[in-house]
């Protein structure tokens, strides 16, 4: 198929003894990126998914999804795995039909009852974990297989061009096996680029790096994405990384979608317990409904908005639990700290609760484990939702 694909393969491969030395090849490499500015612009496309649904079998991959990415937007697809984010992405490109409802592109149907328009017509182009670079083609070589529709010269310098962008125009004659992890996710991103798609669908492209060079990776792709100005959506299971990246995020489950914002609204407003603890560590703790207030071992809060019904579900982000002197807050005792650098973990003991209640200090108070202190807690950490079965 002529769309660009690529691949994110993390092993570096044993180089060849008859292929020419790229320079410095490893993680430090990844710092030399290509000039910004110089990626190509593409004609951004607005993507709708209108009441899309598509079943394997017996499994609703995806059920009846309404979405709309605008022109030159970021959008993370986020969710737990075989929640269906892979099924979309491949809806939108045309690997898969589907069962119902329609996906346009710029207002053109491609996937519906009265058209579909093959991958290689869609003007998206792919980048895809599980699809790897040729092994038999130069690095060149496999930039330039999704150029089919311009002459040989041309192609080539539009390949060089992308090669440039990432950083690599001098490995354009090596092969991929000469390359580390790092250099060949840019090779896969230079590919996907050159042929400047409208759409660009991202399945996981940065999950086969090590953390370090994930980051490095992931900051400069976003830089080249942006002056691609392609209409984007980036499947992911990392919440941070959805963080970093999207304008929004679409948590789904199950097939559906869940919540559709910004990183700050499905920080701050979760739409139910589950998206919240997708995106934090929570104390999840018992609560009770006296007199309009919340009770709970940890304090007594002001009954939130949100919350319907006799009975609440009490979470507090472990960065809203603060140790203060004996005597202040609830009474607890100090179990452990673990010091991890800007934060400190520490486990407390409170009454009323099974599980010690986690917080994450900056505080590095000197309190040695076992020592009586108060808790005190920020009720801007607070979430409530109605208390049901998770
Ligand atoms: N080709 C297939 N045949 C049968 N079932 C499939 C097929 N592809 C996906 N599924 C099922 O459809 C559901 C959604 O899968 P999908 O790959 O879209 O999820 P995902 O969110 O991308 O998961 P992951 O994060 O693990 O990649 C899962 O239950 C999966 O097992």
């Amino acid at each position: 198929m002529p769309a660009t694909i690529g691949d994110t393969k993390t092993t570096k491969p044993a180089r060849d003894a008859s292929a020419p030395a790229p320079r410095d090849v490893g993680p430090r490499d990844v710092a030399r990126w290509g000039r910004r500015g110089t990626a190509g612009t593409a004609i951004a496309a607005r993507l709708s998914f209108v009441d899309v649904s598509h079943s394997y079998e017996t499994v609703a991959a995806v059920d009846r999804v309404t979405l709309e990415v605008e022109p030159a937007e970021f959008v993370c697809l986020l969710g737990p795995s075989g929640c269906g984010k892979t099924t979309l992405l491949k809806l939108a490109a045309g690997l898969e039909v589907p069962n119902s409802g329609r996906i346009l592109i710029n207002e053109q149907e491609v996937s519906g009852p009265h058209r579909f328009v093959p991958p290689e017509r869609r003007g998206v182009g792919l980048m895809f974990q599980d699809f790897a670079l040729f092994p038999h083609l130069s690095i060149v070589r496999n930039v330039m297989f999704g150029l089919t529709t311009l002459s040989r010269a041309d192609a080539h310098r539009e390949a060089l061009k992308a090669l440039g962008r990432v950083g690599l125009e001098s490995y354009a004659e090596l092969y991929p096996h000469a390359l580390s992890g790092g250099e060949q996710q840019r090779v896969a991103l230079a590919r996907a680029i050159a042929p400047r798609p409208s759409v660009l669908l991202m399945d996981e492209p940065f999950s086969g790096l090590d953390s370090r060079l994930r980051d490095e990776v992931r900051d400069e792709t976003l830089a080249v994405l942006r002056e691609t100005r392609a209409t984007c959506i980036i499947v992911t299971h990392d919440p941070e990384e959805a963080m970093r990246m999207a304008d929004r995020i679409v948590l789904m489950r199950s097939g559906q979608l869940v919540q559709v914002g910004t990183a700050s609204d499905l920080y701050h407003a979760p739409v139910d317990l589950q998206a919240a603890r997708f995106f934090t560590e929570l104390n999840e703790v018992p609560a009770e409904i006296e007199h309009g207030e919340v009770v709970t071992p940890v304090g007594r809060f002001s009954r939130q908005g949100v919350v319907g019904g006799e009975s609440v579900t009490v979470c507090v982000r472990p960065h809203g639990v603060r140790l203060a002197e004996p005597g202040i807050g609830v009474p607890g005792r100090l179990l452990g700290r673990r010091f991890l650098g800007e934060v400190e973990l520490l486990d407390i003991a409170v009454e009323g609760l099974e599980q010690p209640l986690k917080a994450r200090s900056r505080d590095m108070a000197p309190v040695p484990i076992g020592s009586e202190v108060g808790v005190v807690i920020d009720e801007a950490a607070v979430l409530m939702f109605p208390a049901r079965e998770y």
